[in-house]
């Protein structure tokens, strides 16, 4: 009998056992638990083998029974508890895509009522995805010591305590500290929770459980730009509330955890085995786990015999060519996560929004959290997907529609360009000010000048009277001088102001372009990476491998991040789109050659995976 017919029946076997022992235990029938297993198991026998041949005859009822096997099969092997893990776990992604979407809002109130200029932004904005870098790789050491658990209670506790100190803050200094602690929390949250949810799920729902945790890291970002949308009315510290709101989520899951236990595939890892044991089968229902737990624990003793444990685990990691192939894809797919530009157009919704033609700005805080939502519901379709055509097919499929909706979005802008108005009138400096704005001939060069605005009127459809003047450093809603100096009383006598854009009439294929990239980012490309990286690493390399990856992840989202305003200065607004496109596409065949598809293994068969060359 080929392998899979004999896991087939296997698999029948143990179902129907349990589908009968389950309605014997219904019917309360007073014979003892061992006998009521025995005769289930031995019509099931009778049954199963039955089912064999009805197959091999093509009987239609048959396959209903099988079936409802496997349905039941499934319900036994994951018992609610797993899914109570995985949601507590997943506050820990529903936090780092809170405390990252946040900022940008905090930012506009925090930057007026303390003065801040454009270098402590940058600084508060950065700051925790740079801390966040830093202890992803530090969290290796931290999980392979002290465990899963340990790891998931102190980034809560980070989270708790860096979003007090910022909700109380009084200076940019104590602010910064706050941001720093709490992007700690990010990293570690970041390594861990995907790493500890592949642990402790079945293999027919891994997939789908670590993928919630980027559904909640989504969540969080579209509830941070509700947040930021409702307290942007509160202009007097209104951002306290914005930063501090986190402490919510980050004290229950703290004290979640005190009630949660460990990974058992780490327990069994540090010898632990009794207390592994009893993990494993309150994971596991009503389900045998003597499988399961032989096959974890002899896969650390072979692993141990062929790749010893001398040395540090990144060495041998290097050494080792399943491992070192692994990394190469865990790695490669979290920095092509970020290369395809997700947070330039997560923290710059707002302002390719407005050059689709949204000039008010509340607005475009508010359409920038339809943004955000579209990301979160498309990474509800991930989920609903992963399991059903795994991740190769849909982080390759994603990627192919993202780096069309690149191209498509790069198109609206180059349309803009071309259509962008002329400036007709250069007027005066006033004396002692800045007057380098003034040599720009068209709009669009205005534009992607940070220090310069673009003024007009409007005749119809046609713009008029158009200047380019500096911005006014406090406020960009206003110019420094000139007819666009106050805001109240240029919006009375039809004059506009554009800030970071121009008026154009192709406009709609930027928006066409933003939406189109979201719905095919959000469900592969988004989660896949996450996912991806928890499963295909052997236990002794998975906390490394996931803090590389994910420290990996956080570098390339500070670059392209960092990076996108200067980019769109040298290169244009639909240049650093091309830019994004084309590494996009070099993504597609890296994916195409390299991604193998883990849906439905054990997490120890998936390192056989990697042992031929990529
Ligand atoms: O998977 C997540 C998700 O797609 C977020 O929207 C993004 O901001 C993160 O950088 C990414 O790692």
């Amino acid at each position: 009998m080929s392998r899979k017919a004999s896991e087939n029946v296997e698999y029948t076997l143990r179902s129907l056992s349990s589908l009968m022992g389950e309605r014997r235990r219904k019917q309360q029938e007073p014979d003892a638990a061992s006998a009521a297993g025995e005769c289930s198991l031995l019509a099931a026998a009778e049954s199963s083998t039955s089912l064999q041949s009805a197959g091999a005859g093509g009987g239609g009822g048959v396959g209903d029974l099988e079936r409802a096997a496997r349905r039941q099969f499934q319900q036994d092997e994951t018992p609610a508890f797993v899914y109570v893990v995985a949601v507590f776990s997943a506050l820990g992604g529903f936090l780092f895509g809170y405390d990252t979407g946040v900022v940008s809002g905090a930012m506009l109130l925090l930057k007026r009522q303390l003065s801040l200029d454009a270098l402590w932004q940058e600084l508060l904005v950065s700051s925790t995805v740079g801390a966040a870098a830093v202890s992803a790789l530090a969290g290796g050491a931290l999980n392979g010591v002290f465990g899963r658990r340990a790891a998931i209670l102190l980034a809560s506790a980070l989270f708790t305590a860096g979003s007090a100190v910022l909700a109380a803050a009084n200076n940019k200094e104590t602010l910064l500290a706050g941001r720093l602690v709490v992007g700690l929390g990010i990293g570690i949250a970041s390594m861990t929770v995907p790493v500890y949810i592949a642990e402790v799920s079945p293999p027919n729902l891994r997939g789908r459980l670590v993928t919630i945790n980027t559904l909640f890291i989504t969540g969080g970002q579209f509830f941070a730009s509700v947040v930021d949308g409702a307290f942007s009315y509160l202009q007097k510290d209104g951002w306290r509330y914005m930063l501090g709101l986190a402490a919510i989520p980050a004290v229950i899951q703290f004290f979640g955890f005190l009630f949660l236990p460990e990974s058992p595939r780490w327990l069994i890892q540090k010898g632990q085995t009794q207390k592994a044991r009893r993990i494993l089968s309150q994971m596991r229902g009503n389900q045998t786990i003597d499988e399961e737990y032989d096959s974890i624990k002899n896969n650390i003793e072979e692993e141990e015999k062929e790749v010893g444990s001398a040395g540090p685990v990144i060495c041998r990691m290097l050494s080792y060519p399943p491992t070192r192939r692994a990394l190469i894809v865990g790695c490669g797919l979290q920095m092509f996560q970020q290369l395809s530009g997700i947070n330039t157009i997560m923290y710059y919704s707002a302002t390719i929004l407005q050059m689709s033609g949204v000039e008010d700005d509340r607005l475009a805080i508010w359409l920038a959290s339809v943004t955000a939502f579209t990301n979160f519901i498309f990474t509800l379709v991930g989920v609903w997907l992963v399991e059903k055509v795994g991740r190769r097919k849909l982080t390759f499929g994603s990627l192919a529609g993202t780096t069309v909706a690149l191209v498509i979005l790069a198109l609206g802008f180059v349309l803009s360009a071309q259509v962008s108005p002329r400036i007709t009138f250069k007027p005066i400096a006033p004396s002692g000010q800045n007057a380098t704005c003034t040599r720009y001939s068209y709009c669009n060069e205005c534009m992607l000048d940070p220090d310069c605005g673009f003024c007009y009127k409007m005749n119809k459809s046609t713009v008029i009277d158009s200047s380019c003047v500096p911005v006014n450093k406090a406020s960009t809603n206003e110019a420094a001088w000139g007819r666009c100096e106050n805001e109240t009383k240029f919006k009375t006598e039809d004059i506009f102001w554009a800030y970071n854009f121009c008026p154009t009439p192709y406009s709609w294929t930027a928006l066409l372009g933003l939406i189109l990239y979201l719905v095919f980012f959000a469900p592969g490309m988004g989660p896949m990476p996450w996912t991806v990286n928890s499963e295909i690493y052997p236990l002794w390399a998975r906390s490394t491998g996931n803090a590389c990856s994910s420290g990996i992840n956080w570098i390339f989202n500070v670059l392209v991040s960092l990076t996108f305003l200067h980019t769109a200065e040298y290169l244009t607004y639909y240049g650093a789109f091309f830019l994004y496109a084309g590494f996009a596409a070099v993504g597609l065949v890296f994916i195409y050659g390299c991604l193998p598809e883990t849906k439905g293994k054990k997490l120890e068969e998936i390192e056989s995976l990697f042992d031929h060359r990529l």
